[in-house]
């Protein structure tokens, strides 16, 4: 190869390299294996350090590829966050280990650490105060995110104990254990909403959200590390974990010391096998040298500490034939195709289906009748296809084409600009939206009817019995129909009739949920219902209304508008009514504990670290003040917490409207 074709294909590989960065970490969907990735870079290393000459300052092989957004308060770094040099092979380790006898002897030990697959996290402590809490971002700087990170439990806001220096920074990682992800992908999936790939990329999107309320409802955790301080009062790194782990901070109980090469292989080998049983992911193994003047006397290369490395799993990966894409419909609407599989046995169980979440997704693959397909099982349950082998791709074959219509009824489905996911509109007559929608209803989670499950709805159904869910508080009068179907005997439907009866007590937000408003989950339902007491009052709010309850964002509002903007789902709601279902609160009598506000009107916006915004506005009426829907001249006070909306705060000040804290608030009640 010529210099010339050196230095082109050394460029190539740069933009190519800046690319997957971006994609992996700013738009959290990497078109690439983590393999592939490791591979092509050190390719693009070895490239450069044979043609010194043509190496670019700014190449992936020298920087952190993260970057840092718009959105929050950038913070410097006092100490670089870097990456880790990487490899997937033994033989790497050994070298590894050699290096380090030739730089500072043989009397040295190994921290063997689980590579946790989530996001890091510095945290800034003063006096034992959680101060902020920053974001790896571009490794030299990153974004500001405590709101967000002071909801997550096991990182304690306060710590105490021997040896804390008045100041210290502290690192880890931000993780989702699986469960967790599983189940609020499902929740996501049912109401309609975009899914994640993996507990990483819902980790990572879930820091930086802008409302941190929203944040407090995915369960995040959290292993520190790292720690730092200009009064460091440890020798080793070792040392470092045990004293913060008795402070008050989270650490993993699988790190291993090793005195040898050896020992780190073994304890590989082991979690090799093991990893699959933890309750959440890790992608490798980290090895810390411990000494820290060991640490000091290797130094760092441009981007990782030369003392450190990550041993990386490989992903379980297999190729099989993809045989056909089917898709979908759940109770809301949204279609999700799926990749039926030539069975193919893959870590340990047979795989027949791959998630294809949606049309960006097939578009992404490129998917193609008959392709061959590498499908890969990392921790997560639900394999999923990572590439097509296109060496293998027979001639002729035909794109995969997204239908455009309703596998189950026909309709031409539609897909709202800015959304991943197609829907049926067709919510009266299509099957699985109908009984769908039913079995939402009366679940665990909804209204919890005894005496009647999902394939009895089915059931009832298919013999025209049930159709809203109006329907099922009928069923009382249709008794010889039931006992005209087979296996359904005389005690089955007194129990049924007495769940249904039952469920009339059920309260309003258990309804408002059971409904199946799109977006509109178990939690958003309560927060709807405390905060407009009953149905009428939430059929007349406005967006500007809406969005002023607690934890209701524009897509909510918009969604519950265009529900109720339907005549047929206001009729199923008056049959309820006249059912005798709850559709209001039960108003406890207010009793003014003051009239200190009497006269006086409140917005309450952003969040708070002390109070919800319902306890908010619940401390203003207690106390004689009013809660006014938008900002108007007749405003008195804009109660302001973190994260405002910028065009409100904005507002605000034009109109020259005073804008108070919580703890302003409680200084005007307790005068
Ligand atoms: N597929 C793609 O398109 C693509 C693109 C870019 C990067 N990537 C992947 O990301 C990797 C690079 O990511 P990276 O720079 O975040 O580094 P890394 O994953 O190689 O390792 C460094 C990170 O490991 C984490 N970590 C977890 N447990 C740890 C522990 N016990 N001690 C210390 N650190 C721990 C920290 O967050 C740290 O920042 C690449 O190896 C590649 O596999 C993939
Ligand atoms: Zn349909």
């Amino acid at each position: 190869m010529s210099l010339f074709d050196v230095k082109n294909q050394m460029e190539a590989l740069v933009r190519e390299l800046k690319q997957h960065n971006y994609n992996y970490y700013v738009l959290a969907m990497p078109s690439i294996s983590d393999y592939d990735f490791d591979q092509k870079l050190k390719q693009l290393e070895a490239l450069e350090k044979a043609n010194p000459q043509f190496l670019d300052p700014n190449s992936p092989t020298q920087k952190v590829g993260g970057e840092i957004t718009k959105n929050f308060r950038t913070i410097v770094h006092k100490w670089p966050m870097m990456s880790l040099g990487n490899t997937y092979n033994e033989q790497d380790l050994i070298d590894f280990d050699q290096r380090i006898r030739k730089a500072i002897g043989d009397d040295f030990e190994y921290v063997c650490e689980l590579k946790f697959d989530g996001l890091s996290m510095s945290l800034t402590y003063q006096n034992g105060k959680l101060l902020r809490a920053v974001t790896r971002g571009d490794g030299t700087k990153g974004d500001e995110v405590t709101a967000n990170v002071k909801t997550i439990r096991s990182i304690p806001t306060q710590v105490s104990g021997n040896q804390m220096p008045t100041e210290f920074d502290i690192r880890g990682e931000v993780f989702m254990h699986k469960a967790a992800f599983e189940r609020l992908n499902e929740e996501r999936l049912e109401n309609g909403e975009a899914t994640y790939a993996n507990p990483r990329n819902f980790a990572s999107g879930t820091v930086k959200m802008q409302d941190s309320a929203e944040v407090a409802k995915r369960p995040l955790d959290c292993f520190l590390y790292f720690f730092y301080s200009d009064k460091n009062p440890f020798k080793t790194h070792w040392e470092s974990l045990q004293a913060v782990k008795s402070w008050g901070f989270k650490i993993s109980d699988e790190s291993r010391l090793c005195n040898n090469i050896q020992n780190v292989l073994d304890f590989i080998a082991e979690w090799d096998q093991k990893r699959f049983k933890l309750s959440y992911d890790i992608d490798g193994i980290v090895i810390k040298v411990n000494s820290y003047a060991q640490q000091q006397e290797l130094g760092f290369t441009a981007k990782s500490p030369r003392w450190a490395i990550s041993y990386k799993f490989k992903a379980q990966e297999v190729e099989t034939i993809l045989e056909k894409v089917s898709y979908q419909v759940g109770r809301t609407g949204a279609v999700t195709p799926v990749a039926n599989l030539k069975p193919v046995l893959l870590a340990g169980t047979t795989v027949k289906r791959a998630t294809l979440h949606n049309a960006n997704e097939i578009e992404r693959l490129d998917l193609h009748e008959n392709d061959t397909v590498l499908v890969e099982k990392g921790g997560e349950i639900i394999p999923k296809i990572i590439k097509v082998n296109l060496a293998k791709r027979l001639p002729f074959a035909q794109k995969i084409a997204y239908i455009n219509r309703c596998p189950e009824c026909g309709t031409e489905l539609i897909r709202e600009e800015g959304e991943a996911v197609h829907y049926c509109p067709n919510d009266e007559e299509c099957p699985p939206q109908i009984v769908g929608r039913m079995q939402h209803f009366i679940s665990r989670k909804a209204m919890n009817i005894e005496g009647i499950g999902a394939e009895t709805v089915e059931a009832f159904f298919q013999k025209g019995l049930l159709r809203h869910i109006s329907d099922i508080y009928d069923l009382k009068n249709h008794q010889n129909q039931l006992k005209a179907l087979d296996r359904f005997g005389e005690k089955s439907i007194v129990n049924l009739l007495e769940g249904v009866e039952k469920s009339k007590n059920m309260p309003f937000e258990r309804v408002l949920f059971g409904l199946g408003i799109r977006y509109v989950g178990a939690t958003v339902a309560k927060k709807l219902a405390q905060h407009f007491k009953n149905i009428d009052r939430l059929l007349k709010a406005n967006f500007e209304e809406l969005i002023a309850a607690d934890e209701i964002g524009e897509r909510i509002a918009q969604s519950i508008l265009d529900y109720f903007a339907d005549d047929k789902h206001i009729q199923e709601i008056n049959k309820l009514k006249a059912a005798g279902l709850t559709f209001e609160i039960e108003e406890k009598e207010v009793v003014l504990a003051s009239e200190k506000l009497s006269g006086q009107t409140f917005i309450i916006s952003g969040v708070f670290e002390n109070f919800s915004r319902d306890e908010l506005k619940d401390m203003i009426e207690a106390n004689g003040g009013k809660i006014l829907s938008g900002i108007s001249a007749k405003l008195n006070y804009l109660v302001a917490g973190d994260n405002m909306g910028p065009s409100k705060l904005e507002k605000a000040n034009k109109m020259q409207i005073p804008i108070i804290s919580d703890q302003d608030l409680l200084a005007l009640i307790s005068n």
